[in-house]
């Protein structure tokens, strides 16, 4: 079987990457396909078809996008939902031209409205209005779902969504300003224990709850979503509200989660709050039952993650200079 990883270089893309080697090492009859974002540019659909049709993959994995924590969505709206949907349609598309007949592709959490019932289910999407923070990015992620979706009514495609919460890990973008939290707090705090600081500054009240998932157990998610038989998937998902929640089921507030990440990092001085900043979503916790009931749960918890995460940093530093 041939696999194309779209985003192998990226937190997500490259622990699945990691895992489907481990695979073909094991004996898996698999040939694993990539190309960086400088080989190929998947907002171009011309540099797109050419591939896909000399490639011919039997699977995709889109794990390539825009993607940025609440600032830079917030600065960027055009680039987050321009870049993702012309990504989402070029390589959907192209995959059905090519005789692709299975493909998974990462959404997220915030395809959610922000005022819903917690946790939030699955058809909890379009019924209420998006987190303006983030709602050109999640309007692209909704129509990645539903391209899918469309392509499976009117094709018979197989092609599957999985929504992440929050993600960290190995490989994540530690950007002082356009990274998610959880990096930007490691990255932070680490510098202020380093440096002797008595106040580290968080962005907003420290309030809002958010759900954090280890990479690892994410690419374990996604593959697993990807290995199900059709029949399976088809039992646990309607056509037409065909995504699969990924999380661990429990959240924190930012603030508790400073006080984890000062723990790790050693960091001993004041955590005080910036209000100039945005809060986002005040929590955004996912049901995640579906999941459950077709075999697959989380298994690192956040201290865990954390600890291993700040490792990764401390190894990786160098590269986050800037
Ligand atoms: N991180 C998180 O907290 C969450 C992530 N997700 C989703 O998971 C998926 C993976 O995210 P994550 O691994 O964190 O993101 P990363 O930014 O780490 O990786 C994204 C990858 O996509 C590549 N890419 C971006 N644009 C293009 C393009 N035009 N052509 C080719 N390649 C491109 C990037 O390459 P390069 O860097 O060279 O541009 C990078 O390798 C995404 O769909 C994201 O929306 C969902 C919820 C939470
Ligand atoms: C995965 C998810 O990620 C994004 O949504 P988000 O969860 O709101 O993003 P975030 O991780 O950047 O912020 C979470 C919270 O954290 C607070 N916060 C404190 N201090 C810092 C800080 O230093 N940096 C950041 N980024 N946030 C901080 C911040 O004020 C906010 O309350 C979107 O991409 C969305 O589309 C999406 O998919």
């Amino acid at each position: 079987m041939r696999i194309y990883i779209a985003g192998h270089r990226g937190m997500v893309g490259g622990a699945i990457l990691r895992r489907l080697q481990a695979r073909k090492v094991a004996g898996a009859a698999i040939d694993l396909i990539t190309r960086t974002h400088a080989e190929l540019d998947l907002t171009d659909q011309r540099q797109v078809a050419d591939f896909m049709a000399a490639e011919k993959p039997d699977a995709v994995i889109l794990a390539a996008a825009k993607v940025g924590g609440i600032h830079a969505n917030n600065t960027y709206p055009a680039d987050f939902i321009y870049e993702n949907l012309m990504i989402e349609c070029n390589v959907i598309h192209q995959a059905f031209a090519n005789g692709v007949t299975r493909l998974l592709q990462l959404g997220s959490s915030c395809i959610y409205p922000k005022a819903v019932p917690q946790p939030m289910k699955e058809d909890a999407l379009l019924t209420g209005t998006l987190e303006p923070t983030n709602e050109p990015y999640a309007i692209a992620k909704i129509a990645g779902i539903k391209l899918c979706e469309s392509y499976n009514r009117q094709h018979g495609t197989d092609y599957r969504s999985v929504m992440p919460t929050n993600l960290y890990g190995p490989g994540d973008n530690f950007h002082p300003e356009n990274s998610h939290v959880l990096p930007a707090l490691i990255r932070r705090f680490h510098e202020a224990a380093q440096q002797g600081l008595e106040e580290v500054v968080i962005w907003g009240s420290g309030k809002p709850r958010r759900e954090f998932l280890h990479v690892d157990d994410m690419a374990e998610a996604s593959l697993f979503v990807l290995d199900l038989d059709k029949a399976t998937y088809a039992a646990n998902t309607d056509p037409m509200l065909s995504h699969i929640n990924v999380g661990t089921g429990s959240d924190v507030s930012i603030m508790e989660l400073a006080q984890m990440v000062a723990k790790v990092t050693g960091f001993q001085g004041r955590i005080s709050n910036d209000p100039s900043k945005p809060d986002g979503t005040m929590r955004k916790l996912m049901d995640v039952s579906r999941l459950a009931e077709m075999g697959w749960t989380a298994s690192i918890g956040l201290e865990q993650g954390i600890k291993e995460t700040y490792d990764w940093f401390l190894i990786n530093q160098d590269n986050f200079r800037g």
